[in-house]
């Protein structure tokens, strides 16, 4: 594509070359860059990629996007945002993929992954084939590309749009992040449908304030816009139990569908019971009334449920469908996924990171347990240090033992946040006998696993489907299941 014509839709920039350029790809990173790219000069948290311009241009580049003077040998087009104008680009670039395919964004603290797979299943199912993006990879049919974070850059967001439009995609459900929502990766992504689970505490070492928090969230809401698309209303998806709602509903131009358990709403849940096998419940809409024996358990699990119906019944799937494919699903890799080697009391692996995810999940232990209840959980450094001794504190509150290690330490001592955690046990005043130390997270599960009775259960939390450990100055493979595994025969023996 002509750079002049890639560059139509901007206003208010200027050049120091030709904009008659072929342009052959775009990239952010001058590590990928190509010749004949156009390379985009992002400032970031760490560098600033005005700093990789002539790296960029060694490489091949053709051209360069730029906010502040720089020296090249190529055409440079100055703009007064690189972020803003990259989003605008990539989609242009692309081929405006998004639209050409229904995108289905979902946010809130947690549920993301678990209600962009349960969308994702139900629409493959009636028939029409769906891409995903979040935490735990990108994927269409059964081509999988590794993700670095939940919600990709706007430029890398387009291209996937793109890629799964290639394969044939209809639709594609997507985790819409807090900081993708702050920094502008989703802009230039039309939403056919937002969808909203719950916020709760997390990210504070960000956003630094619930209320920043929640504007972000917005973001998504109010980005739908109030346009109809292709005769079809664009869609609000909200939990009319979180308070949050009626911040987003006033926020959006969108048809508002609500969900939830405790007050009415348009998509709701009755008669809910939780065994140890799964959850039955009678899912009610204004189109009809089902009855549901699912494979997953917990109530939390019953909001994903909902948000998931309800944002498939808009696109016309009938509840049958919905409930064929709900039946049928086990559950998504690393959240509240049992490890079993035929021992006698019951390991599960969950990806409870945040206070509310990891009170829920125990809660929900808690209703089918019938020994002790074992609790192994750490948290993430460089990442929001007041959860630290919430986590602790709900942790020893819910299990009979909590086991307080490491997750990822990133950059910081291990100890040190094992001992911000602790903080929440002493202040909380809780016995010393509830809970111990370990700070290699291999060992935790390992004595955790030893220490476990018949039917007692182990809950190992914080790290799910992540195969991999971030210390300080490496990162190494670590698995919670296997680790689990490992030491269930290991006790066998
Ligand atoms: C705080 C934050 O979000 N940082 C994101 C940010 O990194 P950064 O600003 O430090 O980037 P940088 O390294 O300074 O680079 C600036 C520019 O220079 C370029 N560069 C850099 C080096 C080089 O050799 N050449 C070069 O061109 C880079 O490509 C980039 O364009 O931009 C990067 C590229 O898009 C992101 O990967 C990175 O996410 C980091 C890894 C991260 O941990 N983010 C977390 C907080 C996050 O975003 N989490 C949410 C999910 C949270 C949840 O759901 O719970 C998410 O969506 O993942
Ligand atoms: N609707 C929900 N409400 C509260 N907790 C939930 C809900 N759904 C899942 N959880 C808990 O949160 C954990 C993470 O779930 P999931 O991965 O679906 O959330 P997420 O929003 O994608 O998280 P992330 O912010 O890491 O992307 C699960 O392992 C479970 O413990
Ligand atoms: N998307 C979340 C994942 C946290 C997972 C947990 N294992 C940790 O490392 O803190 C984040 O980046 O905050
Ligand atoms: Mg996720």
């Amino acid at each position: 594509m002509q750079l002049e014509e890639l560059l139509a839709p901007l206003a208010l920039w200027r050049t120091t070359g030709d904009v008659k350029t072929e342009i052959t790809g775009i990239e952010i990173d001058s590590r990928k860059v190509k010749p004949g790219d156009l390379f985009i000069c992002l400032p970031g948290f760490t560098v600033d990629g005005h700093d990789f311009a002539e790296k960029a241009v060694l490489q091949g580049a053709a051209a360069i996007l730029a906010q502040r003077s720089i020296e090249a040998d190529v055409p440079v087009i100055y703009v007064p945002d690189t972020r803003r104008a990259m989003a605008v680009l990539g989609d242009r670039f692309f081929g405006q993929p998004t639209h050409l395919m229904k995108v289905i964004g979902v946010t809130g603290t947690n549920g993301k992954t678990t209600t962009t797979h349960l969308i994702e299943r139900i629409l493959e199912a009636a028939g029409h084939p769906t891409g995903i993006i979040g935490t735990i990879e990108m994927r269409i049919a059964d081509e999988v590309r590794e993700v670095k974070n939940t919600t990709p850059e706007a430029l890398d967001l387009h291209r996937a749009f793109r890629w799964m439009k290639d394969k044939g995609a209809e639709y594609a459900a997507i985790e819409v992040s807090s900081h993708a929502l702050d920094m502008g990766r989703v802009r230039g992504v039309r939403f056919a449908t937002g969808v909203f689970t719950n916020l709760t505490q997390d990210h504070l070492d960000y956003h630094k304030t619930m209320e920043n928090y929640l504007q972000a969230k917005g973001l998504l809401f109010s980005q739908l816009g109030n346009e109809y698309d292709r005769e079809r209303m664009k869609y609000a998806i909200l939990n009319i139990d979180d308070p949050a709602s009626e911040t987003f509903a006033r926020m959006t131009s969108a048809q508002v569908i609500t969900y939830g358990i405790r007050d009415k709403a348009d998509v709701r849940a009755r008669d809910i019971s939780i065994t140890a096998m799964g959850t039955k419940l009678k899912l009610e809409t204004f189109v009809g009334s089902i009855d549901l024996t699912l494979r997953m358990i917990g109530n939390f699990n019953v909001y994903n449920v909902l948000a998931a119906t309800a944002a498939c019944l808009v696109e016309g799937i009938p509840l049958e469908t919905i409930k064929r494919t709900l039946e049928q699903v086990e559950g998504v890799r690393g959240r509240f996924e049992r490890v079993d080697a035929g021992q006698d009391y019951t390991v599960i692996v969950d990806y409870a990171h945040t206070p509310d995810s990891l009170e829920n999940v125990l809660k929900t232990v808690r209703e089918f347990a019938e020994g002790k209840v074992y609790c192994v959980v750490g948290c993430g450094g460089d990442r929001d240090r007041t959860k630290r001794p919430i986590m602790a504190a709900i942790a020893a509150r819910h299990a009979d033992i909590a086991v307080i290690t490491s997750d990822n330490p990133r950059s910081e001592d291990p100890q040190a946040i094992i001992d911000e955690m602790i903080e929440g046990l002493v202040a909380n005043g809780i016995d010393k006998d509830r809970y111990f130390t370990q700070v290699d997270r291999r060992e935790a599960i390992r004595e955790t696993i030893h220490r476990a009775g018949p039917k007692d259960v182990v809950l190992i939390a914080g790290k799910g489907h992540e195969t991999y450990q971030i210390l300080k100055d490496k990162t190494i493979h670590f698995d919670d299941k296997e680790e689990a595994y490992q030491a269930i025969l290991e006790k066998k023996k």
